[in-house]
């Protein structure tokens, strides 16, 4: 039995000008899996059970039947032509042997219906085709075994479209796998020798139409001589080119075009045979893998259940997978053969090119959506804040938190914690306003010494979004200090007066010793703190927790620092000079701090903070939560942000908060460390005034001073306690995962606030942008502008971005009044209407200074 391509088969089959020597070459169609190799091996007299998927075409030499005019000329041997019934074999290799073949046969998985269309388009290319027209063909309805196989005949001619077949056919219905190794189905055996004798008696005119190819240019290109669809619709002549009278008239205006003419491949087999290297069985199989012959449509259409346990094929699976019986195209397969394809489509068609789809599909394995940040181990964004959590805690060790070097770096030390407090008086957000968290973080983090060269965030809409969140109710008259200052002053502005207000406690700390004694506490902190909010689902929590009443300045504040770090410093001393800082000094340092280190903080490549940034990979986790690139460089940016969030939050609550806080465990380590320091400032400084309480927390979490790591880390401490529980009560918790948070009515809270959202988007011409941060799941949200982190909020169920926002602040707090019986005052704003009034009792409460 040979195996050759078509053309070799030429020179094997010789001239049959006599009758001793006559040659019968019997082609073998049929879809993949359909049973053809298993049908020729039980004709061969070798049945098998289970057959291996051809691989172009395949030649094997079967003696006569033993029933018919054959019967007696066992020396003679009947050539079979064994075709792979993938698509891409139909498409490319099929056509070369229809002019070689007296006839065929094409088989049919009688038992897969999913693919009866597709058979039928396929026997009818084969009918139509000039080459084949007036052959004689047998058809088999294979796997008769399977009990949900066709077994009428005019079904199975209804179905095929051949009902008025007047090509010489016979149908049998049989199984082909091999029940008895002597012989044969019966219906394969008999229906094997109506062929035969339909050849033997018409042998002369088919064999000189063989012998006419044989010598013929046409024979060169097999498509050149399949006669075009138009001509065989509207010529119902039935003559081909010897003469021959077919059977039936083909007109099938309603059958879809043979699939070269489908548009399926746009490479028809004339042109791929002009394109395509010739295709070598043996050289395939000895390459099992990646076979070049394999384009990306082949096969992916067909589905199959059929399972290749066939240890030498290389048929790639996604061919193999795809084989009828089971109809659609696995996702798997689908994404496969899509691979492929692209791959292929790509280049110019050379052999070459032909080679390399073909050999990198042979791992055939779909890639990874996200394959983009496999190497990013800790950037799995939504990683449950459980497990997270849960790996930082076995990660961190218990006391490398002490980090030497980073205690050793002398900005560090001198830097002081405020340095977070002190920010850009220019935020540069993207103009276009892009909410995408990839392009954010990047923009923050990754490329930050060229933001600079970016153009600044125009002042507009900062200013609307500060307004927003300073204001998240409508500018009621009960806050003139608010309304006044955001014309008069810039956030940042504002910001800084609210510090020197608070200052006393932000001073306080900023006197403190340097934080070499905390740095170890720090980073400990942040890491705790990272997996709360990582548990709380990310930056949305982070934001979540900053949206407090009046935070929304901070947070912006915020929010620019964490993408312009860089600029910040170069404005940072501007802003204390004219703000009469009392943190001159530290706006000194700050501004002192070398680029690097923001660098540092974006990349972590700057060396020097590396040390500190050992903690990172816990960090990291809370990048997790972004999808965006930036892994570390999230961190600081959540750290800044915590502490501008915890400004709303009352004092008391900052109590409650450390009770109520799911994510205590964290706290108790970080409290007590931060300590003794932090508490006491924050605390005092919260029961004076909300605001007070946000410079507090921020101070900790401020970039200048700490790297990354450091901000991350200290703010966590201090503002945790107070981001806590003011969350807790808020009811941002819904936020955080489900582990950490107790507050049960999470469900309704964000429905609540979702709506809220929308309406209070809906007031506001800015809100359409945030509309558009719907669209984009990611944290870009960050952006001060509340109405894209009510959109953000209703994306990401655990994410911080809803802190900014006002009017989600105060569906929050409403939500949590109503919600949190804790808060006995809380409660009575539990309506949406409480909004003002919560607003404006915050205000007079928090606010220690009635003037602004
Ligand atoms: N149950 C059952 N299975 C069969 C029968 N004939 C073939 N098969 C199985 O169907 C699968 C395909 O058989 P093949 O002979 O390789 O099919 P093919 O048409 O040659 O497939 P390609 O070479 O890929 O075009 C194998 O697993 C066979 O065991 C049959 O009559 N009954
Ligand atoms: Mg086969």
């Amino acid at each position: 039995m040979g195996s050759a391509s078509c053309k070799n088969s030429k020179s094997a089959t010789p001239a049959a000008k006599n009758e001793e020597a006559k040659k019968i070459t019997i082609g073998v169609f049929g879809l993949d899996d359909a049973g053809k190799t298993t049908a020729v091996k039980a004709i061969e007299g070798d049945p098998v059970k289970e057959a291996e998927p051809t691989i172009g075409t395949d030649k094997l030499m079967v003696p006569y039947p033993a029933i018919g005019k054959g019967k007696g000329k066992s020396k003679e041997r009947i050539e079979m032509i064994d075709v792979g019934g993938g698509k891409r074999f139909r498409d490319r290799t099929w056509g070369e042997c229809y002019d070689k073949v007296h006839g065929f046969i094409f088989v049919i998985d009688a038992s897969n219906k999913s693919r009866i269309g597709e058979n039928k388009t396929t026997l009818n290319d084969l009918l139509d085709n000039s080459k084949l027209q007036d052959k004689p063909v047998l058809i088999l309805a294979n796997k008769q075994d399977k009990k949900n196989a066709i077994k009428d005949e005019d079904y199975l001619k209804d179905k095929l479209e051949i009902e008025d077949l007047k090509h010489k056919h016979r149908i049998e219905f049989c199984t082909a796998i091999g029940k008895d190794k002597s012989k044969a189905d019966d219906a394969i055996r008999q229906g094997f020798s109506w062929l035969i004798g339909e050849i033997e008696s018409d042998y002369q005119k088919l064999n000189a139409r063989v012998n006419k190819t044989k010598t013929s240019t046409e024979s060169k290109s097999p498509v050149s001589t399949k006669k075009p669809r138009g001509r065989l619709q509207s010529e119902p002549s039935d003559m081909d080119d010897d003469g021959i009278v077919y059977g039936k008239s083909r007109q099938k205006s309603s059958s879809p075009p043979p699939p070269s003419y489908r548009g399926l491949d746009t490479r028809s087999s004339q042109n791929l045979s002009t394109r395509l290297p010739q295709l070598d069985i043996n050289k395939s199989k000895r390459k099992p893998t990646g076979y070049n012959t394999y384009s990306d449509n082949d096969d992916e259409k067909d589905g199959t259940n059929r399972s290749f346990s066939r240890p030498n094929v290389s048929v790639p699976m996604s061919d193999r997978t795809n084989r009828a019986g089971s109809p659609p195209l696995s996702s798997a397969a689908a994404a496969t053969a899509g691979f492929n394809k692209k791959k292929k489509v790509v280049g110019t068609g050379t052999a070459s090119n032909y080679d390399l789809p073909t050999n990198k599909s042979a791992s055939n394995e779909p890639k990874p959506f996200r394959s983009p940040y496999e190497t990013f181990p800790d950037e799995i964004p939504w990683t449950p804040s459980s497990i997270r959590s849960t790996k930082l805690d076995s990660t961190l060790p218990s006391k490398t938190y002490m980090n030497p070097p980073m205690i050793s770096d002398p900005l560090k030390r001198s830097v002081s914690p405020l340095v977070r407090d002190s920010k850009p008086i220019t935020s540069t957000l993207p103009k276009s306003g892009k909410t995408n968290d990839d392009d954010e973080y990047g923009y923050k983090y990754g490329s930050l010494s060229n933001d600079k060269n970016k153009p600044s965030y125009p002042s507009i809409n900062r200013t609307k979004d500060d307004d927003s969140f300073k204001y998240p109710s409508p500018p009621s008259t009960t806050k003139p200090l608010t309304i006044s200052r955001k014309p008069l002053s810039s956030n940042y502005d504002l910001d800084d007066d609210d510090y020197g207000r608070k200052s006393p406690a932000t001073v306080r700390r900023s006197n403190l010793p340097p934080p070499v004694a905390t740095t170890p506490t720090t980073t400990m902190t942040t890491v705790k703190k990272t997996n709360r909010y990582d548990d709380n689902s990310d930056n949305d929590n982070d934001y979540y927790k900053r949206s407090t009443t009046n935070t929304a300045k901070r947070l912006d504040s915020d929010d620019d620092d964490d993408r312009n770090k860089s600029k910040s410093y170069d404005r940072l001393s501007d802003r204390f000079k004219t703000k009469d800082d009392p943190y001159g000094t530290t706006s000194k340092s700050f501004s002192t701090k070398p680029k690097s280190r923001f660098a540092d903080d974006d990349d972590d490549d700057n060396d020097k903070y590396k040390p500190a940034i050992k903690t990172r990979p816990k960090i990291s986790d809370d990048d997790d939560d972004l999808p965006s690139t930036s892994k570390y460089d999230t961190r600081p940016k959540y750290g800044n942000d915590y502490p501008t969030s915890s400004f709303s939050k009352p004092t008391s609550r900052f109590k409650q908060d450390d009770n109520d806080r799911p994510s205590s465990p964290y706290r108790s380590t970080t409290l007590p460390k931060y300590g003794e320091d932090n508490r006491s400032t924050s605390l005092s400084r919260f029961n004076n005034n909300d605001n007070n309480r946000t410079s507090s927390t921020t101070k900790p979490s401020t970039h200048s001073k700490f790297s990354d790591d450091d901000d991350d880390d200290r703010p966590s401490s201090k503002w945790k306690p107070s981001t806590y529980s003011k969350f807790d009560d808020d009811g941002n918790d819904d936020r955080r995962p489900a582990p950490l948070s107790k507050i049960p009515s999470r469900s309704k809270l964000n429905e609540e606030n979702d709506d809220d959202n929308r309406s209070f988007s809906s007031k506001k011409p800015s809100s359409s942008r945030f509309d558009d941060d719907d669209d984009r799941p990611t944290t870009l949200s960050r952006a001060p502008s509340r109405s894209r982190f009510d959109d953000d909020d209703d994306r990401r169920p655990g994410t911080l971005t809803k802190v900014p926002s006002r009017s989600k602040f105060d569906d929050d707090d409403d939500d949590d009044r109503a919600i949190s019986s804790s808060r006995p005052s809380m409660s009575k704003l539990g309506t949406s209407g409480a909004r003002n009034d919560y607003t404006s009792a915050n205000r007079s409460r928090t606010n220690p200074y009635p003037d602004y």
